[in-house]
């Protein structure tokens, strides 16, 4: 079994615990913040300041390495791991999700999805094998079962034949796994927001016995208490003792609501998305450093915050940066952003130490301003 989910304790005060994932190459405490570097990079950060900011796990993705630069050559440099200089774990998506995003003109069958590249309209071909294959290529420590995530909103006919597909899907890419480098395949939980649908794909999944279940079809532009609610219903269908990753997710609010529900691992490209426009999350809420009104203020991003760049940098010089488009800037923004979700999740796991995450929540959402909107 190349994962393996260590439960450590429950929380007193809500449906949070604290976990291990056990990898290959390393340890996971959870509920965990994975940062998004989609090509083989963590846009603008190096390997060392990933580690600096505590980050314990990357994602990739297997749509956009095998467009460019193609799996092949990641697999003749030896896998991801030594392409990208990253020694920690990495979980690479299966390209389910992007395949649906980013490709024109694309056809979907029971065989797999055709699709004309982003990049240069050529037709390519992915099918739950082709998938497992590139992936076992890429060689992360966490794999994803190649799936379809409906759109929002979808009619409850399409959710119902896509995710009995997306279950199909999942037994052929469990046949095809070849478990090299002693790989671990998570399978992703569908059935759009619908109650029955969403329990009947769960049932599916945990009876073919995956390491690890993913929460799919979710953050794709629904109300977030209605994404809340899915999650109510859906974790229980989920084994306790495996990891529960909730895919695309990683906005302050909905990191620490998705741990009360009891979701050990979380992604998303929104902390380096909005630093790279100038938008830093603050203990306060969100600031947009470009804004003329912070041209002389030499205080940090956030004066909560005890991180590399608001340790060293003025709000005065980072908006300066960015305004003259110096690289050094959106560096320096996107290392904030990310530490400032990897030390909501450490506060997120020591809450949950002390039992006390729902008074965590409150605190954190009043600081945040979110509590008075
Ligand atoms: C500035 O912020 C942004 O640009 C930005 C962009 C996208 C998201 C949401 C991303 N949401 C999301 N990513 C996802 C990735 C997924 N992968 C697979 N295989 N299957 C899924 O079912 C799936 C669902 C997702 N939902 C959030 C923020």
């Amino acid at each position: 079994m190349a994962i393996k989910y260590e439960f450590i304790k429950q929380c007193k005060q809500s449906g949070a615990r604290l976990g291990r994932v056990h990898t290959p190459h390393g340890i996971i405490e959870t509920p965990t913040f994975m940062p998004v570097g989609t090509q083989a990079t963590v846009k603008t950060m190096s390997p060392e300041e990933l580690k600096a900011l505590d980050a314990q796990i990357i994602l990739s993705n297997t749509y956009h390495l095998f467009l460019r630069p193609g799996h092949e050559i990641v697999k003749k440099a030896g896998g991801l791991h030594t392409f990208m200089n990253w020694d920690r774990p990495i979980l690479t998506d299966s390209g389910g999700f992007q395949v649906f995003s980013l490709s024109e003109r694309r056809k979907i069958t029971e065989e797999g999805v055709e699709f004309r590249s982003h990049l240069n309209g050529e037709k390519l071909f992915i099918s739950p094998e082709k998938a497992m294959e590139i992936q076992n290529a890429l060689g992360p420590d966490i794999m994803m079962a190649f799936d379809e995530c409906p759109p929002y909103p979808a009619t409850y006919e399409y959710v119902k034949q896509s995710t009995e597909r997306t279950s199909r899907w999942a037994e052929r890419c469990l046949a095809a796994h070849q478990r090299k480098h002693d790989q671990g395949l998570f399978a992703i939980v569908q059935g759009g927001m619908f109650e029955d649908l969403r329990v009947q794909s769960a049932k599916d999944l945990t009876s073919m016995d995956f390491p690890g279940y993913a929460i799919g079809g979710l953050s794709v532009g629904e109300p977030k208490h209605l994404m809340y609610e899915v999650l109510d219903y859906t974790v229980p269908h989920l084994p306790f003792d495996k990891p529960r990753y909730l895919m695309g997710v990683g906005s302050p609010d909905a990191l620490v609501e998705g741990s009360i529900r009891g979701i050990d691992m979380f992604d998303c490209v929104l902390p380096t998305r909005i630093a790279r426009n100038g938008t830093t999350m603050t203990s306060q809420g969100r600031l947009v450093i470009r804004n003329a009104k912070f041209a002389e203020d030499f205080g940090p991003l956030d004066p909560n915050c005890d991180c590399y760049t608001c340790k060293n940098y003025s709000r005065a010089y980072i908006r300066h940066l960015l305004k003259a488009d110096e690289t050094f800037g959106i560096r320096l923004t996107t290392y904030h952003n990310l530490h400032f979700l990897t030390r909501l999740m450490k506060n997120v796991r020591e809450a949950i130490m002390n039992d006390c995450l729902l008074d965590y929540r409150d605190q954190f959402f009043a600081q945040y301003g979110l509590l008075d909107n």
